[in-house]
């Protein structure tokens, strides 16, 4: 999908909502674990319950490659049923030398076929790059992350006084474009969203940490929102785990309805 395909359901759905698929056998319904696939009968009930609300889904691989080749079955049966108006994000934060990058890269986007995955920086330019070879593909590169332990490094400073995110931001930027090139802001650092927009001003943010995490959706849009939007801002738990009766995937759009009416009205008052 390209940034204007991208932008266009945007506008379209009235909404910049990712869903995140990190489906976990312990927290699916009891009944789905007598089916044959019990986590793509759950990946296809929430998909089929909020397309119509989302513009990305972003399966977090772990979830998948802990259930070993059955994982890998379910990962690649739930990449193929997401709709092509939705962008697909491999949620893998991988980076390698570059060969291996490369073979990461034919993982993700030849034979997974999705349209993005996440990749960590910290092995700097040709960890990176072998993941921009691919047409009409995006990197999504770890920047400020929404957890605790983004202090540990992201925010250690230089005898400048330059934060390392900072660092990241201003020498990764010139490896892609905006067409190919996204960035991992977490909604847990709304005043840090504001920083990377003043680096990055027209790539897209995926913004995790709005629902279980706590971050403000208001916030966000606040500090991160550029002239074509800029955001896709993912939800996991609060929107597939909203209940785990035979009513799951209703509950779950219902969440996930709530975040896209609130997307809608940042959306009409930014005149987008
Ligand atoms: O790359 C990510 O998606 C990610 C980066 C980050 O800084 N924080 C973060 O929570 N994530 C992922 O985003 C999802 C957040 O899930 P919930 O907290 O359940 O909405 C998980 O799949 C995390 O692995």
């Amino acid at each position: 999908m390209t940034r204007q395909e991208l932008i266009q359901q945007i506008r379209e759905k009235r909404s910049f909502l990712c869903v995140g698929l990190d489906t976990d056998l312990d927290k699916i319904p009891a009944h789905l674990l007598q089916t044959e696939d019990p986590v793509f009968e759950f990946n296809k009930a929430i998909i089929d319950a909020t397309k119509d609300l989302c513009v990305a889904y972003k399966p977090n691989v772990a979830f998948y490659e802990a259930l070993g080749p059955k994982g890998w079955e379910s990962l690649k049966k739930t990449i193929d049923y997401i709709p092509a108006h939705c962008l697909t994000i491999a949620d893998a934060k991988r980076g390698d030398i570059g060969n291996t990058s490369t073979y990461y890269a034919k993982t993700f986007f030849d034979y997974l076929n999705c349209d993005a995955v996440t990749v960590a920086p910290y092995m700097g330019e040709d960890s990176v790059t072998p993941f921009q070879e691919f047409e009409g593909k995006w990197v999504i590169l770890l920047a400020l992350t929404s957890n605790k332990g983004a202090l540990d490094f992201q925010f250690t400073t230089d005898a400048s006084g330059e934060e390392l995110y900072k660092k990241v931001l201003k020498k990764s930027s010139k490896w892609g474009s905006e067409n190919n090139l996204m960035y991992v802001v977490g909604a847990t650092r709304a005043e840090g969203i504001a920083e990377v927009r003043k680096i990055v001003p027209h790539h897209f943010f995926l913004v995790p940490g709005v629902g279980a995490q706590g971050g403000s959706l208001e916030d966000v849009a606040k500090y991160g929102w550029n002239d074509d939007c800029g955001l896709l801002v993912n939800a996991s738990r609060s929107v597939i785990y909203a209940s785990n009766s035979a009513d799951f995937a209703i509950e779950a759009r219902k969440e996930a309805q709530k975040l896209q009416e609130e997307m809608a009205q940042i959306l009409t008052a930014k005149n987008f």
